[in-house]
């Protein structure tokens, strides 16, 4: 049946010097790059053929997906991109350096914002230098649903209607999807998908660049899952 390429993005600017990201529209680093590049090498190595692509409205994200599929000369294929996959939202922690909320916050608390399944992060409002609310890209969204930070929970909550309007029957039909995103985006899907309760959620990592293959069944059941390393 289908398959489904999940890959987190490559290493970023902000990843390299430590901040929380979230919606922030910041580059790849050239090692982010190179392992968009390698993951696109490794897709073409292993034969891996996509009908669609999917990404979010994130540079990182996007160049990722359009390395990837240069690399595996498919770049050709329809191409898709939605705020769904967006990064979650870090709030106002966005910007700031993670070791230094550890050491004003305590470890555990910023473990907690990192990881937990539902607590939030300290909240942007709308009206906050940096709210999504004042992004162009985001003009035809409705204010209300425009988050000022969120945690898996409510991320999980706005990937699911892409899933279930495009991805899910896209799969169903037996075409090959390929989802470029982020750490926590493709968190919350994989624990749809895969079904993970909400405190073993904490300790699934996506490492950057790195493609995750799912092969499913029929009833959109995981066969397997492999994945290539790039670094
Ligand atoms: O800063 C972020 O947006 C994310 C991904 O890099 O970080 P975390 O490891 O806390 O999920």
């Amino acid at each position: 049946m289908a398959k489904l390429v999940l890959i987190r993005h490559g290493q970023s600017e902000w990843n390299l010097a430590n901040l929380f990201t979230g919606w922030e529209d910041v580059d790849l680093s050239e090692k982010g790059v190179a392992q968009a590049k390698a993951a696109g090498k490794a897709i073409k190595e292993h034969g891996l053929e996509f009908d669609y692509a999917y990404t979010s409205v994130l540079k990182r994200a996007i160049k990722t997906l359009h390395y990837a599929l240069e690399e595996s000369d498919q770049m050709w294929i329809p191409e898709f991109k939605t705020w769904r996959l967006n990064e979650r939202h870090y709030g106002a922690l966005q910007g700031k350096n993670k070791a230094d909320a550890a050491e004003k916050y305590g470890d555990e608390q910023v473990h907690i914002w990192r990881r937990s399944y539902d607590v939030l992060p300290p909240l942007l409002s709308a009206d906050d230098e940096g709210s999504a609310a004042k992004d162009r890209r985001y003009a035809n969204l409705d204010p209300r649903t425009i988050p000022g930070g969120e945690n898996l929970k409510v991320t999980l909550e706005r990937v699911i209607p892409l899933w279930e309007d495009e991805i899910a029957p896209k799969l169903l039909d037996n075409k090959n999807v390929i989802i470029a995103a982020h750490g926590n985006s493709l968190r919350a899907l994989s624990k749809y998908i895969e079904n993970i309760s909400d405190e073993d959620i904490m300790n699934l990592e996506m490492a950057t660049g790195e493609p995750v293959v799912y092969d499913f069944d029929e009833k959109l059941n995981v066969l397997s899952k492999d994945k290539y390393p790039v670094d």
